[in-house]
């Protein structure tokens, strides 16, 4: 079989690139890198070695072997795993698949110092490529367990790589690095040193499961008597195996449970936060759960793969177990080890079991908790812990019922009381004015549109504290939670708004019923004039500065929401709105003079249609027909001059 020459993909190239100009400072990481995914490899052969009897695969003696050659200045990573296809390791090894990766790249090629860069890639995590960083060229021989053929893969990372099949490969893969010369300055060490093998498998990857051997040194007086040393040493197991979840929280310092975390989330940063439970009893697991300092990229596009990996016993059964967590804590990493499920439980199984809904329930809670608790104990991390995830925990309002007080007790919102900091709601209801019946929010685009929408102004005047929601998700989640400690939530976009003690509401009840006798001609006619477009014409209590605002009746759709459902494809019917005018405002009375004086003509009919494009406009909204309304604006404003 001939070598053939592949061309990396794009990514792919851009990314080698990226290693072999070493623009991460801890090479050391490569080895953890390789470990890992000879791990990943072991498991998946174990697995299927269980569910099927017929791929002939030795599983005796699972493990993986590191051996360094000095003189060739090699250093090789050896597993007998589940190996690779000659298609998977084109597929695997050549391409990236996560659709993340162009965004990244071009957040890293913009990010301008290296410590930027650092986070960058951390957040990314780059595996099998970070080889490129220590050697200037790689050999990978793999064979699929079951598969008689094998695959060699070589490369210097520039750009191709060549393949070749050949026949009498073992089980299995094994990396071969040839070592860049060594350059301490660059943090490029002597990766041939079995001391240095050995540090960096004690600090990233003592908790891997399967043995991490190595060739054990020859000894230094056997090699001064006659130069040779041929008798075989046992080889040293480098890595205590201990499943840091089965072990007491006072024998695991922090950085080995980051180590694991980042085994298994593939990311090389530290975890925000490491939550522990042990559950006693007649179904017995251990949990260790994390929370990741940054979102994934994908984290909100279909298909993104949930759930914690699932171990029982101590041994591996899957990844992204989607039975152990809610979708809206998809971004909680970690291990559940079960002590009663039998090895060969299948997913679908898992959807169905009483005991797996109870562990799921209660990790649910568990999390919760731990972020309500980071709130009070570590401001700062929970503060990170918003920014990333508060959006996507915000969805469990729409799904977990059960959750919904302790969801809504980890979450906080932006408010008009504090420009800079967020409220919890709890907080917000002790600052209740005195005759406050409701939590007041608005949802919109952003912070600014919201404090500028003309729905404000009578909250503002009043120093009524309002919570600013600018999320997807907050359109949606206001209208299923019916209250929060007896208090109602209300927009205050939405239906008629009753400010004021019960003495104000009286006088300004007498107020009203004057003005609603002197405007109820205008009134009248622009409710018939725009009724195309608006339900009611009325006047407003909740406007102080702007001429017009358009509101939604209390149970009515609002457009943001409708535009998100018809996004999903789903059909909404048109919902009108209600036009509220302010009757202190010169351009309302004016108009209201006008029409008095002239019942009907085309000056009037423009202005009606005028103030409401502005009150459109006001709340950040779309015109129907944009160039009509500059028109009739211009024309409005020639007249002027
Ligand atoms: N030793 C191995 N045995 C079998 N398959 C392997 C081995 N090393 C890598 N692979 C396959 O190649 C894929 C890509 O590996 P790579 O290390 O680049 O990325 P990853 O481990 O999936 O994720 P990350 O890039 O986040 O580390 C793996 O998912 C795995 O399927």
């Amino acid at each position: 079989m001939p070598t053939e020459t592949f061309e990396f993909q794009v990514e792919a190239r851009q990314l080698l690139q990226m290693m072999i100009h070493s623009i991460y400072s801890n090479k050391d990481v490569f080895l953890r890198e390789l470990v890992s995914n000879a791990s990943d490899a072991l498991d998946k052969l174990r697995l299927e070695a269980l569910r099927d009897d017929s791929l002939g695969a030795d599983v005796s003696d699972l493990h993986i072997a590191i051996e360094a050659d000095k003189q060739a200045r090699t250093l090789t990573v050896r597993d007998n795993g589940i190996g690779m296809s000659n298609d998977e390791v084109v597929q695997l090894i050549g391409t990236i698949a996560n659709s993340g990766t162009a965004k990244f790249l071009k957040e890293l090629k913009e990010a301008e110092d290296s410590a930027a860069t650092e986070g960058l890639i951390g957040q990314f995590g780059v595996g099998f490529y970070s080889s490129f960083m220590v050697a200037d060229e790689v050999t990978l021989l793999t064979r699929r367990a079951g598969e008689s053929q094998g695959t060699r893969w070589t490369s210097t990372g520039e750009g191709t790589y060549t393949i070749e099949t050949v026949d009498d490969a073992p089980q299995g893969t094994s990396v071969v690095l040839r070592l860049k010369p060594e350059d301490s300055e660059d943090r490029l060490y002597d990766y041939t040193s079995a001391w240095k093998i050995k540090e960096i498998v004690k600090r990233y990857s003592d908790f891997i499961t399967w043995p991490i051997k190595m060739a054990a040194e020859p000894a230094a007086d056997a090699e001064a008597e006659d130069g040779s040393d041929d008798a075989p040493r046992e080889p040293e197991t480098l890595n205590s195996m201990k499943a840091l979840w089965a072990r007491s929280r006072d024998e695991v310092t922090d950085d080995e449970y980051h180590e694991l975390y980042k085994h298994i989330s593939h990311d090389w940063n530290d975890p925000l936060e490491t939550i522990r439970l042990q559950a006693e009893g007649t179904f017995e697991y251990q949990a260790l759960l994390f929370i990741p300092a940054h979102a994934p990229q994908d984290m909100f596009m279909q298909g993104y793969k949930r759930g914690v990996q699932l171990y029982v016993k101590r041994v591996f059964i899957m990844d992204d177990c989607e039975a152990l967590m809610p979708p809206y804590l998809r971004f909680v990493k970690g291990v559940v080890d079960a002590q009663d499920l039998s090895l060969n439980v299948s997913r679908e199984i898992l959807q169905q079991d009483r005991q797996i809904q109870l562990m799921h329930r209660r990790l649910a809670k568990k999390v919760l908790s731990t972020v309500k608790e980071m709130r009070s104990a570590a401001p700062e991390r929970y503060t990170t812990f918003w920014r990333e995830f508060g959006a996507v925990l915000k969805e469990g309002l729409l799904s977990d019922f059960e959750n919904r007080d302790a969801i809504l007790a980890a979450s906080s919102f932006a408010t008009t009381h504090d420009k800079d900091g967020p409220t919890t709601l709890a907080q917000y209801v002790e600052r209740m004015k005195d005759g406050q019946e409701h939590i007041f929010y608005l949802t919109g685009e952003s912070r600014q549109a919201i404090e500028n929408s003309p729905h404000m102004e009578a909250f503002q005047a009043r120093g009524i504290e309002v919570l600013l929601l600018t999320d997807p998700v907050d359109e949606v989640w206001v209208d299923a939670v019916p209250e929060f400690d007896g208090k109602q939530l209300r927009s205050v976009a939405k239906g008629e708004v009753d400010l004021g003690t019960e003495e104000e509401k009286k006088e300004a009840g007498t107020e009203r019923e004057k003005q609603q006798e002197e405007f109820a001609g205008l009134l009248a006619w622009m409710t018939g004039r725009l009724g195309e477009d608006v339900k009611e014409v009325r006047l407003s209590s909740r406007l102080t500065v702007s001429p017009a605002c358009v509101v939604s009746d209390t149970d009515d759709v609002t457009p943001a929401l409708a535009n998100m459902f018809r996004a999903m494809g789903q059909p909404v019917p048109e919902v009108k709105r209600i036009l509220e005018l302010n009757p202190g405002h010169p351009l309302v009375s004016g108009l209201n003079r006008a029409h008095a004086d002239r019942q009907e003509d085309a000056g009037l009919d423009e202005a009606a249609e005028l103030l409401y494009g502005m009150a459109l406009l006001a709340e950040g909204g779309e015109l129907a027909d944009p160039s009509r309304f500059v028109k009739l604006m211009a024309d409005r404003l020639e007249r002027t001059l």
